[in-house]
C-alpha cells in the first residue's frame, strides 16, 4: 500500500533522511526511533507537506510527488503538534475537515463527525469551543480529524500524548477497528502501543533505518540475552559491563534486568525479552557489533 523508495531529506547540508526503503502494507504499522530519529521528517513527506530530497513515496501507488493532490484525498493526518483555532467549536472544526475531504453531502457530514466524536469519547463536547479543551482532548479531536472521510491511509504523529489510560485503550481499540480497513501508521516513543497494537515496524536512527520486520522478529533478536538477577548492593560495580534495562534498590539488593550475551552472574535468570529489550538491543549496537 505505501512504497518508500530511496528517500532522502536534506536542509541547510544537513541530512535528515538517509536513502530510507521500505513498505507498509494494510493494518497498524508503528514507526519508531529516538528524538531527532527522523519520524516526523519522514511522516511530512508522506503527508504530502515536505519534498523529498530524493526518491519517492508511493501510496496507493500514486507518488507523493507528482500527485500530491491525488495523494491527499485518500489520506488522514495527525501532525505531532496539532492545533485547531480556538474559536471553532469541535463540531464546526471537524464539518471543515469533512468537507475539504469532498463530503459535500450535509447529512453525510453531520453522521461521519457524530461517529468520529463518538469514538474519541468527545460526544458532549462537540458544541463547546476548542479553547475549553483539554490538551487530552484536543489530542482525541486531532485523531477523529484524521479519520474523517475513511480515509485509506491515516498518518498518526505521536497520538497517544497527552491521553489518560482509559483514552489510550479506547485508542488502541479504534485503531484496531479501524486497521481492517485501512493502512494506519503510528510514529510513536510509546512501545507499549507498539507492542500492544503493530504486526510490522521500523526503528529509525539518526536519519537512517536501522531496522524493519515484524514485532516478534525484533523481540526475538534479545532471546537468551535478557537476564534479572537480584544482587548484594556492594556489587554495583557489575553492571558497568553490561547494558542495564532497570536497576531498583531495595534495602540492601539491586533487582536488575540487563542484557547480555552470556549467563552474567551466577544468580542471573534468563527471561523472556519484551520489544522493549529488543529495541534496546539493536540501538545498543549488538548488530553492527
Ligand atoms: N526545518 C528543519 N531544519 C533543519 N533541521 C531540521 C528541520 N526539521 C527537523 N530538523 C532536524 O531533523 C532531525 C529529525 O527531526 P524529526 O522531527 O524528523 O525527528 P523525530 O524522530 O520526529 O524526533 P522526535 O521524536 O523528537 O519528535 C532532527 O535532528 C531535527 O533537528
Amino acid at each position: 500500500m505505501i512504497q518508500i523508495e530511496n528517500v532522502s531529506k536534506k536542509i541547510n547540508n544537513k541530512l535528515l533522511l538517509n536513502n530510507i526503503e521500505f513498505s507498509i502494507s494494510e493494518g497498524i504499522f508503528g514507526l519508531l526511533g529516538h528524538n531527532g530519529a527522523g519520524k516526523t521528517t519522514l511522516m511530512r513527506i508522506m503527508a504530502t507537506l515536505l519534498p523529498a530530497t530524493n526518491g519517492d513515496i508511493r501510496i496507493n501507488g500514486i507518488s507523493v510527488s507528482r500527485n500530491p493532490e491525488k495523494v491527499r484525498q485518500f489520506i488522514g493526518y495527525l501532525p505531532q503538534h496539532f492545533h485547531a483555532h480556538p474559536q471553532l467549536t469541535g463540531i464546526e472544526l471537524l464539518d471543515y475537515v469533512a468537507v475539504m475531504k469532498g463530503i459535500t453531502n450535509k447529512k453525510a457530514r453531520r453522521a461521519e463527525i457524530t461517529k468520529r466524536l463518538d469514538e474519541v469519547n468527545l460526544s458532549n463536547k462537540g458544541f463547546e469551543k476548542i479553547k475549553t479543551y483539554s490538551h487530552g482532548m484536543k489530542q482525541r479531536l486531532g485523531i477523529a480529524q484524521a479519520f474523517i472521510g475513511n480515509p485509506s491511509v491515516v498518518l498518526l504523529d505521536e497520538p497517544t500524548v497527552g491521553l489518560d489510560p482509559e483514552e489510550r485503550l479506547r485508542f488502541r481499540r479504534l485503531i484496531a477497528k479501524e486497521s481492517k480497513t485501512k493502512s494506519i501508521i503510528l510514529s510513536t516513543h510509546v512501545i507499549t502501543d507498539v507492542e500492544a497494537c503493530c504486526y510490522d515496524l521500523a526503528l529509525l536512527n539518526k536519519g537512517s533505518l536501522l531496522l524493519n520486520g515484524t514485532v516478534e522478529s525484533i523481540n526475538e533478536l534479545a532471546c537468551g540475552k535478557v537476564w534479572e538477577a537480584i544482587i548484594p548492593i556492594n556489587q554495583k560495580k557489575l553492571l558497568n559491563e553490561y547494558q542495564t534495562l532497570f536497576v531498583k534498590e531495595i534495602g540492601y539488593e539491586l533487582h536488575v534486568r540487563l542484557i547480555a550475551e552470556e549467563k552474567p552472574f551466577q544468580v542471573a535468570k534468563a527471561v523472556a525479552p519484551t520489544l522493549e529489550d529488543g529495541l534496546f538491543y539493536v540501538q545498543g549496537g549488538a548488530l553492527h557489533a
